[in-house]
């Protein structure tokens, strides 16, 4: 399990398996339909051998957080209250999004941490209309194609305990940032940060004045991983989903895919994960995977086949 010159604890997905003893494993029927519904392709058993354990964790972690809290709202003699950011980062279509969820439904079970938001940076990527400005649409998802200032503004009012807080949103059918549409953060007692660049620092992010990093706001950190020829499959067979269904519907920027041929289609989608989000994977986002408090490696099918935890 361990390689004392390694930062990490190694765990095989059994040995992680096991780490599951003396938490409530039992999920009810309920709680069972409610996570196949984040996901129809996740297995239960990924979700008690390796999720399960993750949450068992994450809530010892976030107890002392609130416990130190306490200590300090003694002492301050205020009501001080700050949320748990986690964040979780990795390449576009590794489970990031499915990850989160996941999370945020385990972790609401946990009778002292009912209140879960999950934002996803996506929101914080600048509009079609600036970054065709800046003629870098084939950038999307690059440090440069995201609000950073804004990214961090918003990390930091949440952690200094702001009530309300607003994250713009992004969609993936109009491919853009939705005007006037919001996801409110009040005061949660755990906040999971999604996305590509939550591990990112300023010099990824272009901009060497800035001192501050959105990971500095982030009290854990997961990072999903995956080999790069599962991660185009899972790309491909996403964009697939979507011709299928959301694309198909006019409003999709993608509604072009539905109407031509599966085979023109699919040479776009290879394109895009080629040129772009392949590209941003290892210019970008493999460069920071050693910053993260624990990594989760997938093989095939999306199963966590070994997980990795900063000592
Ligand atoms: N644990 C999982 N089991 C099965 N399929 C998964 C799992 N996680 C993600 N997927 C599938 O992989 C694709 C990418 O997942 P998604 O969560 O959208 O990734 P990301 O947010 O990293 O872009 C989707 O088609 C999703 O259904
Ligand atoms: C919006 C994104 C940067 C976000 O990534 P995700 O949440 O899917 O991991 C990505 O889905 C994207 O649109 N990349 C640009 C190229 C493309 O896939 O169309």
């Amino acid at each position: 399990m361990n390689n004392h010159l390694s930062p990490y604890m190694h765990f095989k997905r059994k040995e992680w398996a096991s780490l599951r003893n003396a938490v409530p494993m039992t999920l009810t029927a309920e709680e069972l339909v409610s996570l196949q519904g984040i996901n129809e392709d996740l297995s239960i058993e990924e979700v008690i051998e390796i999720y399960l354990p993750l949450s068992r964790l994450l809530n010892y972690y976030i107890s002392n957080h609130f416990t130190r809290q306490s200590i300090l709202a003694k002492f301050l003699g205020t009501d001080y209250k700050v949320p748990y950011i986690i964040g979780i980062a990795g390449s576009v279509a590794v489970g990031k999004s499915t990850t989160a969820r996941v999370l945020k439904a385990l972790l609401t079970r946990w009778p002292e941490h009912r209140n879960v938001s999950l934002v996803t940076t996506d929101g914080f990527l600048y509009p079609n209309r600036v970054l065709e400005e800046r003629n870098i649409m084939n950038k999307k998802g690059f440090p440069q194609s995201y609000d950073v200032k804004k990214l961090l503004k918003f990390v930091s009012d949440v952690k200094s305990g702001v009530e309300h807080v607003l994250a713009p949103v992004y969609s993936h059918l109009v491919y853009d940032i939705v005007d006037g549409e919001a996801v409110k953060v009040e005061s949660p007692d755990i906040l999971i940060l999604e996305g590509l660049n939550v591990l990112q620092s300023p010099l990824n992010c272009n901009n060497a004045n800035n001192r501050v990093f959105v990971s500095d706001y982030v009290d854990f950190s997961i990072y999903v991983d995956a080999d790069i020829p599962l991660l185009h499959d899972w790309y491909i067979n996403r964009f697939l989903k979507f011709r299928a269904g959301a694309f198909s519907d006019p409003n999709s920027y993608f509604h072009h895919y539905s109407q031509i041929p599966e085979s023109e289609a699919l040479a776009t989608a290879e394109k895009i994960w080629k040129n772009i989000n392949e590209l941003n994977l290892v210019e970008n986002i493999l460069p920071t995977k050693e910053r993260a408090s624990l990594i989760l490696t997938k093989g095939a099918s999306h199963r966590v086949d070994s997980v990795q935890l900063r000592k």
